[in-house]
């Protein structure tokens, strides 16, 4: 993980503004529209099962999102994850809720048992709840800490073969054997809903504009983090947050960038 190489990956999303299509939940549809938009990518929201393969067929990556099912969405998740595989697009997949109900534990199986998700990001426990189906989550928030969820996401990415993130306070990425931990970000984004998506929804122009997966998935949290320190700077609470993250996304520079590292260091 450096500076230059996610500057790079973020400009190549302002470049060549991918399209990414997002089938995703009616809380946050507004948020992680404006995130993409303001990233520099082009997001659609589509999940009408009559147009989804079309929509894919134009598109860059595809987003899948849990959070408000229905029987009608989750066929349109199906049917479009296959035509992402045909088309040999990236999937970025969402988990929310996973371990709050049986039906989000079977739906989530189902998506990624059928769609192969390129990147799993969830939230520690909907990671941990994706292995091992006895575990209780309180909704759509997490209860336990990231680190705790990295035995379950290494496991997850490789029987999966595909590269799974736990976000929080310190998100994790792992391909199975390798793991790269991204501490930036501030705990003001808990308190905006759809951060976790929005979180998702960037790693698809991330993954729409870099081939290297575990690169794009890390660049995609560092300028997660990184833009959530820079916005809760200005912010005197969540209603501000939400306007500072996007204004921070959209101006975030390479100095800010190499700043927040120096930071760190
Ligand atoms: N306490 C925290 N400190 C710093 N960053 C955080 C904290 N909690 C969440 N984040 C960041 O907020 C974003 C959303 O993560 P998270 O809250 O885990 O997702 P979800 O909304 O799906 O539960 C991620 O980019 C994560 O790194
Ligand atoms: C509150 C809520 N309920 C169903 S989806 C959703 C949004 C969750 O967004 P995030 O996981 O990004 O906080
Ligand atoms: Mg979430």
């Amino acid at each position: 993980m450096n500076p230059k190489m996610i500057t790079e990956n973020l400009e190549a999303i302002r470049k060549n503004s991918p399209l990414v299509h997002n089938i995703t939940n009616y809380v946050v549809m507004n948020n992680t529209a404006n995130a993409l938009l303001a990233i520099g990518a082009s997001p659609v929201m589509a999940h009408a099962q009559e147009e989804v393969k079309d929509m894919v067929g134009i598109a860059s990556a595809l987003v899948l999102n849990m959070g408000t099912l229905s029987k009608e969405w989750v066929e349109s998740m199906i049917i479009a994850g296959l035509r992402a595989n045909e088309r040999k697009i990236p999937i970025v997949f969402d988990p929310v809720g996973a371990g709050a109900t049986a039906y989000r534990n079977e739906i989530a199986t189902r998506i990624i048992n059928n769609c192969n998700p390129e990147i799993i990001r969830g939230n520690a426990s909907e990671i941990m709840a994706l292995v091992n189906q006895e575990m209780k989550t309180k909704g759509v928030d997490s209860v336990v800490s990231t680190k705790s969820a990295l035995d379950s996401a290494k496991y997850l990415a490789q029987l999966h073969e595909c590269i799974v993130v736990i976000s929080g306070e310190v998100d994790y990425i792992t391909d199975g054997n390798r793991v790269e931990r991204v501490a930036f970000g501030n705990s003001m984004m808990e308190k905006v809903t759809g951060m976790g998506c929005t979180a998702t929804a960037l790693l698809g122009a991330f993954v729409a504009t870099n081939d290297n997966l575990f690169e794009a998935a890390v660049n995609g949290m560092t300028v997660m983090g990184i833009t959530g320190e820079l916005a809760s700077a200005k912010a005197n609470g969540p209603g501000s947050m939400q306007m500072h993250f996007l204004d921070c996304l959209y101006k975030l520079s390479e100095v800010e960038i190499e700043q927040a590292f120096c930071t760190v260091e």
